[in-house]
């Protein structure tokens, strides 16, 4: 087992916002989307950001991607300025959106085929080491119409864990799923994590799930969306289903519930 990568290394910020607001229209009287988030992610830090429907959460995700850029104040990934998406920093969607016609193993293979033109005999072991991970091994040569959800999201994210960024913004990528797939793909993704450590940025609706995976939980204000807290998740890992069912975990699931449900009373 590899090591366990809650240690985040605080003095190494690998994403930071700094004073970011976005509005989509320029007009002076529009309103802002997102304003004054200021937010450091540490390497191999797990950050999740909850908040109500419209808040700006895939907004915020996209200024750190490189997809957007900001109104006001800065992004920078490795104290660089985000110009345009970097190659160390992978995307995860809502929707997988595998290419019908390849294979799972060619789907996971695409993105290094589509950048250099053609991909090594390393890359394809370490695709069937990352398929093996993910339970995916034996749907290898299966067409994505032949997979559940659960499995072609499993898929997307194998395929953007073998380009191997250092950074990996997740954006509900879950939220398609029932919740017992969501549920058992949660841990799944901690089980890879945790061989593969990688800092992420994870978005999602599920407070439940923010809490269980994540060591730190952006809890965002309503539109415009503010940082209503930055909530550290202090419950042991490995984390389990016990970790589900223990006190702790009610009771962070409670004060994130009260910041959304009940944002002026004071928690
Ligand atoms: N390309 C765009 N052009 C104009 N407005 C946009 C654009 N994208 C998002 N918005 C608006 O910005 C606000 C924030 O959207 P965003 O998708 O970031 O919120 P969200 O918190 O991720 O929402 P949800 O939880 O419902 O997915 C919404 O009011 C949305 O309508």
């Amino acid at each position: 087992m590899g090591p366990v990568p809650n240690k985040t290394d605080k003095n190494l910020t690998y994403v930071s916002l700094k004073g970011v607001g976005h509005k989509y229209d320029p007009h002076p009287n529009s309103p802002m989307v997102v304003q004054d988030i200021d937010l450091d992610i540490h390497r191999h830090e797990f950050v999740a950001v909850v908040g109500p429907s419209g808040c700006g959460k895939s907004t915020l995700l996209r200024m750190v991607a490189g997809l957007l850029v900001p109104s006001h104040g800065s992004v920078s990934v490795f104290n660089l300025p985000v110009t345009e998406p970097r190659d160390d920093v992978g995307i995860v969607f809502q929707k997988a959106n595998l290419l019908p016609w390849l294979t799972v193993r060619k789907n996971v293979l695409f993105p290094l085929k589509h950048k250099y033109g053609r991909y090594s005999s390393a890359d394809e072991v370490r695709a069937n080491e990352l398929l093996e991970m993910a339970g995916l091994m034996q749907f290898a040569d299966k067409m994505p119409d032949e997979l559940s959800g659960g499995m072609q999201q499993r898929v997307g994210i194998v395929r953007a864990l073998l380009l191997n960024p250092d950074i990996l913004l997740m954006d509900e990528p879950f939220s398609a799923l029932d919740a017992l797939t969501r549920e058992q793909i949660g841990f799944d993704l901690l089980d890879i994590w945790r061989e593969h450590p990688k800092t992420v940025l994870f978005i999602t609706h599920s407070i439940s799930e923010a809490v269980l995976l994540s060591d730190r939980i952006l809890v965002m204000s309503k539109r415009p969306g503010t940082v209503m807290d930055l909530i550290e998740v202090d419950l042991a890992r490995p984390r389990t289903s016990k970790t589900i069912n223990s006190p702790r975990f009610a009771e962070l699931t409670d004060i994130i519930r009260g910041y959304i449900y009940e944002p002026n009373v004071p928690v």
